[in-house]
């Protein structure tokens, strides 16, 4: 017992002397926060939803505050201008993330887009993303495949639903999850069924319980190289189920070149088709390997899926507590679209008051209320404090989203503060005050895709249907953290017809 207790205290002595020569060299303090305890620091204290507890931590430790979980610094930051000094003055030094070791196995090696280290490799990979596949005449050119798999969503749930409670989440995630695989394949898949999808669906949400549970070989170094919890021998097996689906794109898309001769039908490109092509690029600068290319498919996979539907749940449970919202947007798509048509992704623009709810919800309910956490590459000063190389940094965009001296009546659902300037909120991060895709070099890379099919998702849904609770349900806006923010209990609706011509549910 004796000799526990010396252990015990000799280590505490240890790590208060650590944190003493940290926050002491050049003079320059690190950050204020709770002290926590020797050797797990605050982490006994932390529970799973870590947005809601780094925002409570914030009301007292103010906008910027540390914390250990193990030997490892945390720094959360919750202020504005102190994010710039982040995402904008020190952009090079915070463009690295910090990538726990699940998560570099289950992505490759970390060498997708979101997890790669700022750098030429990842400045190759985002420019592939952004002006191979996801520019305006890419998105343009595979806009059938959106529509198509909208359609016949609507469809199905013209002819299966009607009346009945439907899982709305669920019904979002397979609409998506059909548009961004057709996307991909370049060509109409005979459709990811229920159990596909909800096979895939499972995958996705166990690589983001991954990507969020805090892991002790990340925390405590001396653990480095056991794998406790289990974390990297799960993240192997997502991965080999990721794999799987991309073998199965690639085999397939090579047996309908071979069947249609080189580039198959040039008329319906999809993203496969377009990365496959690098591979064989002669500039080396541009050329990708099979391994980058499945890396790029996860980052559209994962993001074009999951954060997605998971933003229409949230919009469309926003709509339903407010009837009065919901039955101005109504009016709206009557009036743009009209009942006898169906909406097209060249009506989004004028549908003004649906991107206010859009925005609102994402206010207040951002899928990344902590963005991606920043890891410094040498030691800096952000707002007079010191942030030693290698800190997780978390910046805090859902509390400033509900930061009173930033917003009127901040817990409250109202779209039109959107409404009155759109250019002054829009998702490119330069108003630092409203930032659910990030901002910097390292924002969202796929807000073009993710704008056009959010809104196009939703506003099909409540175009063709009105939709109420079954009776004795009631909304509940609970949530739980998975590194996106889901609704801890799913939204469930019904639809009722609202077309004038029956013909445009088939
Ligand atoms: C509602 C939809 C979405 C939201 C709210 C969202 C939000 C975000 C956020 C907050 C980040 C981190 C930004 C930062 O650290 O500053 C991010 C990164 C990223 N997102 Fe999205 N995202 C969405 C949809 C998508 C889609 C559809 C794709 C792909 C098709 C995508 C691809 C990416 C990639 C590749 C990154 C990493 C960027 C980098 O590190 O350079 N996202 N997203």
């Amino acid at each position: 017992m004796e000799i526990i207790t010396i252990l015990v205290t000799v280590f505490a002595l240890i790590w208060f002397l650590c944190i003493f020569r940290k926050s002491n060299k050049d003079n320059v303090p690190l950050p204020p926060g709770p002290l926590g305890l020797p050797i797990v620091g605050y982490l006994p204290f932390l529970g799973n939803n870590l947005h809601h507890e780094f925002t409570k931590l914030g009301q007292i430790y103010g906008p910027i505050y540390k914390l250990w979980l193990g030997s490892k610094l945390c720094v959360v930051i919750n202020s504005s201008s102190l994010k710039k000094e982040v995402v904008r003055d020190q952009y090079k030094i915070f463009g690295n993330r910090d990538t726990p070791v699940a998560t570099l196995i289950s992505t490759y090696g970390g060498i997708d887009i979101v997890f790669s280290p700022y750098g030429p490799h990842w400045k190759k990979m985002r420019k592939t993303f952004v002006h191979e596949i996801l520019s305006n005449a890419s998105l343009d050119a595979c806009y059938s495949f959106r529509r198509e798999e909208v359609k016949k969503t609507i469809s199905q749930v013209y002819n299966e639903n009607i009346g009945m409670a439907i899982d709305i989440g669920e019904l979002a995630f397979l609409i998506v999850t059909n548009a961004v695989m057709s996307m991909m394949l370049g060509e109409t898949i005979q459709g990811v069924t229920h159990v596909v999808g909800a096979e895939l669906r499972k995958v996705i949400a166990e690589h983001m319980l991954i990507l969020a549970k805090p892991n002790v070989t990340d925390l405590f170094s001396l653990l480095a190289w056991f794998d406790v919890q289990g974390m990297e021998r799960q993240a192997k097996e997502i991965l080999q189920s990721y794999d799987k689906v991309f073998n199965y794109a690639i085999e397939r898309h090579t047996s309908i070149v071979v069947a249609k001769g080189v580039g198959g039908n040039e008329q319906r490109k999809g993203f496969l088709q377009v990365l496959l092509g690098l591979r064989d690029h002669v500039d080396s600068d541009s050329k990708l390997t099979i391994t980058q290319i499945k890396a790029l498919l996860m980052d559209i996979l994962v993001g074009g899926t999951d954060i997605v539907s998971n933003t229409v749940e949230w919009v469309m449970a926003k709509l339903i507590q407010h009837p009065k919202v919901m039955e101005k947007v109504h009016e709206e798509l009557t009036e743009v679209v009209g009942l006898n048509n169906i909406v097209e992704e060249f009506h989004l623009p004028k549908l003004r008051n649906l991107d206010a709810v859009v925005k609102e919800t994402l206010r207040l309910h951002p899928p990344f209320p902590l963005l991606v956490s920043r890891c410094p590459s040498t030691s800096c000063t952000v707002g007079g404090y010191t942030i030693p190389k290698g800190t997780t940094v978390h910046l805090n965009v859902g509390a400033m989203h509900r930061d009173p001296d930033l917003w009127g009546n901040p817990l409250e659902f109202r779209p039109e503060r959107f409404l009155n300037d759109p250019n002054l909120f829009d998702y490119r991060g330069n108003n630092l005050q409203y930032l659910p895709f990030g901002s910097g070099r390292r924002i969202c890379a796929g807000i073009p895709l993710a704008e056009k099919m959010l809104m196009h998702v939703v506003a099909s849904l409540l175009h063709c249907f009105k939709w109420e609770l079954p009776p004795g349900q009631v909304l509940d806006f609970s949530d739980k953290f998975c590194i996106v923010v889901k609704k801890k209990n799913p939204l469930v609706a019904m639809p009722t017809p609202r077309l004038s011509k029956l013909e445009l549910y088939e």
